[in-house]
């Protein structure tokens, strides 16, 4: 669980959560993705448009909302969906809503890194939680926009200065390294990838990436070289997409998949199913670095319990003490320090 140091939003925000909560619950809910005519904000909201969790979809971006929304307006499910089109109408957007995803800012292209998008994606997150903090300050902020090791810092600062930051309502999506490792695993030892399950804890980025094969279910071994080359590939598997796709983005479809995976967990808790279970990048204090994903779970009010690192093998120690903490605190510290 979280501290009661770090559990340290504002009374009044937390008392408006509380009501917020009981009032979506029976109005449904209103979920904001901010991105939404880009490559992971499409899909994610097709997906997100298909779901009964979901009353109204709320589309922005700087170009195209308009088209999008008009587009699966017309898909025969309950949900409304409306478009919101630049900085004027960002407010109009976010107000009542009860979950905001935020899949906005720029991709990367062969031999970037993520950190490399930090100078155009760091302002554009800051903007966005800003305007969060503004009109709907109890919502659940998913954080998807690269690179989410210093983004997710950087939405805890802006919503600490607004005086409405409650650690258990933001959220980095790490959603894809989970499903990922899932598939990776069950393809090399033949299993029913619907049966597999490998947490995935650290950062979203390289090495800060670390899956806890030896925590796989059902349980599995690997040899030495299986564990190398697992890691390696699920480490490296965004790099895998984005030289693929050869300078026309990175992992949209798989992301969206993860996105909404990640978004309808946190729906299905919030309205009151118990074990949902989800691994995520946040507030922390499972290890030395501040923000650290590990597995959740989720209730009604965003982050329940910390469900921890587990037992690590002596390979999993090594990695995280060596590879992941070093890089990870470095990318935190760069978010924090823009706020
Ligand atoms: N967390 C994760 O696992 C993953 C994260 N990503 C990240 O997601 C982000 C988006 O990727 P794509 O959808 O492929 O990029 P994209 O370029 O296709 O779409 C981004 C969208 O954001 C919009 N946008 C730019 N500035 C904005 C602002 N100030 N407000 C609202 N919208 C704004 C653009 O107009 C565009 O429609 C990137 O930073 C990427 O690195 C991508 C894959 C996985
Ligand atoms: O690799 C990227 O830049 C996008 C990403 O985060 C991923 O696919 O995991």
């Amino acid at each position: 669980m979280l501290s009661r140091a770090v559990l340290r939003g504002s009374t009044s925000c937390l008392r408006a959560a509380n009501r917020n909560f009981s009032s979506s619950s029976q109005r449904g809910h209103r979920v904001a993705v901010l991105g939404a005519a880009g490559g992971i904000g499409q899909p994610m909201s097709l997906l997100l448009k298909q779901s009964s969790s979901v009353s109204q979809l709320a589309l922005y971006d700087i170009v195209g909302t308009p088209g999008v929304a008009a587009d699966l307006s017309h898909i025969e499910t309950q949900s409304t969906v409306q478009g919101y089109q630049g900085d004027e109408e960002l407010d109009e957007c976010l107000k009542d809503c009860d979950v905001v995803a935020i899949p906005a800012g720029v991709p990367r292209k062969p031999g970037m890194t993520r950190d490399d998008l930090f100078n155009t994606n760091a302002s554009i997150v800051r903007n966005l939680v800003q305007a969060c903090a503004r009109s709907c300050p109890e919502a659940m902020i998913c954080i998807i926009t690269n690179p989410v090791n210093s983004t997710v810092p950087i939405a805890s600062e802006v919503l600490e200065k607004a005086g409405c930051y409650d650690p258990r309502r933001v959220f980095g999506v790490s959603t894809l390294d989970v499903v990922r490792a899932n598939k990776f695993v069950a393809d090399a030892k033949g299993l029913d990838v619907s049966t597999v399950t490998v947490p995935v804890v650290g950062g979203h980025s390289g090495v800060t990436i670390l899956p806890l094969l030896s925590q796989t279910t059902p349980s599995v071994s690997f040899t030495t070289e299986e564990l190398d080359a697992l890691t390696d590939r699920i480490q490296n598997a965004g790099t895998e997409v984005v030289n693929a796709k050869a300078g026309a983005g990175s992992a949209t479809l798989s992301m969206a998949y993860a996105g909404a995976r990640f978004v309808l967990s946190l729906l299905k808790a919030m309205s009151g199913s118990p074990d949902v279970v989800e691994c995520t990048f946040v507030k922390s204090d499972v290890t030395d670095a501040p923000y650290f994903a590990t597995p959740w779970r989720l209730g009604k009010n965003g982050l329940e319990q910390n469900l921890g690192l587990g037992s690590l093998s002596d390979y999993e120690k090594s990695k995280l003490e060596g590879e992941v903490l070093p890089a990870l605190n470095k990318d935190i510290h760069k978010g924090s320090d823009f706020v």
